[in-house]
């Protein structure tokens, strides 16, 4: 008999798992999502990318339980997604802090919510003031606790959003896009950082991002979807391991990974006939 706890099938559970999802929004002609199926293990990192309208923020949207799919399931930890919770922190483009409260209160906000519902002992309150002060740190923002969120960079507001969402030790952070408003040497910043961050954390994270450079230097596997319907077209396991450096944004194999992505989200977008036509058309013009 086996005196381990831990069933083989509990091993097994993913820790997202999301099985026939359907979304169709009213009176739109095409399934914004056909037919999803996917398992997310936790302290994943997977990557979504595609071209614009295949659904990428409609499924992220629908496992943080902020959007209804029409059919299917989706299970965190084998138990339905029925709205948000506090397992599931997410993380948007627009850093949407509140220009009110200084860096500090900004990320102990959601805290002094949950204040609200249940009774707090002053353990709690040390608790949150100990994560907080750490997760400054962490984000290399311990100088600017007491700043308001105006006098930061668009990187340092972003960084003090993902503080925000690490707060309540969520075990999956949804980001859509973000670090899409930032600029190029800013966003390198970021990636190590949140490389560093899942390393740290153990959080599952789903990252939607336009940039199949950032979805191949963050993610363990890259999730490919393809638009009308909005569908999961091909699945990448990055070969690169864990320890990742700036440079292998340049080595041959990364680079050879990327251009089949891109050509993959070309041929699944229609962009690649589009191209092509317009190529005959001027090539047309100007025999
Ligand atoms: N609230 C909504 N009501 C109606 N249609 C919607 C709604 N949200 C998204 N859609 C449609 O669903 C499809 C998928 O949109 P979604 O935003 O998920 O795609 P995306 O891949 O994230 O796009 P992008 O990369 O441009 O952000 C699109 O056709 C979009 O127009």
């Amino acid at each position: 008999m086996s005196t381990n706890p831990v069933s083989p099938a509990t091993l097994a559970l993913p820790k997202i798992a999301i099985r026939d999802v359907f979304k169709r929004f009213d009176g739109a002609p095409t399934n914004a999502l056909e037919n999803i199926n996917l398992d997310i293990q936790a302290n994943e990192f997977v990557t979504f990318v595609g071209a614009s309208g295949c659904g990428k923020s409609t499924l992220l949207r629908t496992i943080g339980g902020l959007e209804v799919q029409t059919s299917g399931e989706l299970l965190v930890d084998g138990k339905l997604v029925e709205g948000p919770g506090i397992d599931r922190a997410m993380v948007f483009q627009h850093y949407s802090l509140y220009p009110w409260m200084t860096v500090c209160q900004n990320i102990k906000f959601c805290r002094q919510l949950a204040a609200h519902t249940k009774d707090r002992t002053s353990s709690d309150v040390e608790a949150a003031d100990g994560r907080a002060d750490a997760l400054l740190r962490l984000m290399g923002l311990q100088a600017m606790g007491h700043a308001w969120p105006n006098q930061l960079s668009g990187g340092m507001q972003q960084r003090v959003a993902i503080a925000r969402a690490l707060m309540g030790r969520p075990d999956i952070v949804l980001m859509d896009e973000p670090f899409g408003a930032l600029d190029a040497q800013t966003r390198e910043v970021m990636h190590d950082l949140i490389r560093y961050v899942h390393k740290l954390e153990k959080a599952t994270i789903v990252f939607v991002t336009h940039d199949v450079e950032e979805a191949l230097y963050l993610g363990g596997r890259v999730v490919l979807m393809a638009p009308r319907p909005g569908r999961i077209d091909t699945v990448y396991d990055v070969p690169f391991g864990d320890q990742r450096t700036q440079d292998l944004k340049h080595a041959p194999e990364f680079l050879r990974l990327k251009r089949d992505i891109l050509d993959r989200i070309r041929e699944t977008s229609g962009m690649k006939t589009d191209l092509e036509q317009l190529q005959r058309m001027t090539g047309a013009a100007t025999a």
